[in-house]
């Protein structure tokens, strides 16, 4: 079952369309990870999920039930968030601020302790927000989402700013709420940052997702780059000129070099090959190229296409 889907969601601000016919699908118990660029349309996105944002087209469907106007209460009741800066006042302990989120939510005094221990912040509750670092003050802005003890956590850039330590911490704390069945999703401009926690990514490019699925997935879809070594690159290279753009890899041998040629598949792979070899151009070795995802998210955020 799918927690939020979205059903050709889209946000015109004027004339400008910043949100594009968004068809989302957050399959129930996954860490999805919203990645794209700075202004690609996550915090939009995220806040129509929220009502905060009034859809231009489309609609939202949450725990199965579309958004109205009527059933917006009762759904936002099962969903935490945590969008743009981390809230809480600056000038009230962290205690006091829990307390202010305890009585406008009329929650039970062990909810919100529950939450404050499962971030981690329980001896931190006596001092002023305004004295915690930055990642202390993400934990609260965690901490009063979890209180209301919800079934799916939107958290819009919860690493934005944070030092690796501070960004391991809260990739572990989401994969502890995950084992206990929080469906998460989380926004970020950094692959690498929600890489290793995400089970499922949803990739935004000027208002479109351009890549919907798991991460498997993700690397099935784009061919890493093909690698061929031959002793004679400069004769390889003319024959294949024409036909595929080829670039003359640096990492060339002595007795001869590699040509590396972007998003061939396999077949057009087999032919590439006999054209050398029937060119009289040896061919002595042919790979693929490991890639990081961050790479495969580079190219496809650069406009590169799946
Ligand atoms: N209220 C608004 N009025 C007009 N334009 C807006 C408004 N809110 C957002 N935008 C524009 O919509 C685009 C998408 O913004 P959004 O904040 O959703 O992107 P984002 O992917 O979350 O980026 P970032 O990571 O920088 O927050 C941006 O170009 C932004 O300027």
């Amino acid at each position: 079952m799918d927690v939020v889907r979205t059903h050709h969601l889209t946000k015109r601000y004027g004339r400008r369309t910043v949100v594009d016919d968004l068809n989302l699908r957050i399959p129930a118990g996954s860490v999805y990870g919203f990645l794209g660029p700075n202004g690609s349309g996550k915090s939009t996105t995220m806040k129509m999920l929220l009502a905060l944002v009034r859809p231009t087209e489309g609609d939202v469907e949450i725990f199965g039930r579309q958004m109205t106007r009527d059933t917006r209460r009762q759904l936002l009741g099962g969903i935490g968030s945590l969008i743009e800066a981390p809230p809480g006042y600056g000038h009230l302990t962290g205690a006091e601020n829990m307390m202010i989120v305890q009585r406008s939510l009329r929650l039970e005094r062990a909810q919100v302790e529950r939450a404050v221990a499962t971030v981690r912040m329980t001896e931190q509750m006596d001092k002023r927000v305004r004295e915690y670092s930055l990642g202390m003050k993400q934990r609260l802005g965690i901490a009063m989402a979890l209180a209301r003890e919800p079934h799916l956590l939107v958290l819009d850039e919860p690493t934005n700013g944070l030092d690796p330590a501070g960004i391991e911490e809260i990739r572990g704390l989401l994969r502890y709420l995950a084992d206990q069945g929080i469906t998460v999703m989380i926004s970020s401009h950094l692959l690498e940052e929600i890489d290793k926690v995400a089970d499922h990514l949803g990739i935004l490019s000027a208002g479109r997702v351009i890549f919907q699925g798991t991460r498997d997935q993700l690397f099935a879809a784009s061919a890493p780059d093909l690698l061929i070594d031959t002793s004679q690159p400069e004769r390889a290279g003319e024959v294949l000129r024409d036909k595929i753009s080829v670039q003359l890899d640096s990492t060339g041998h002595a007795e001869g070099g590699t040509l590396r040629l972007p998003g061939v598949d396999t077949p057009t792979t087999e032919r590439i090959v006999e054209d050398l070899v029937c060119a009289g151009a040896a061919v002595h070795g042919v790979r693929r190229d490991e890639q990081s995802l961050e790479h495969v998210f580079m190219k496809l955020t650069s406009g590169g296409q799946l």
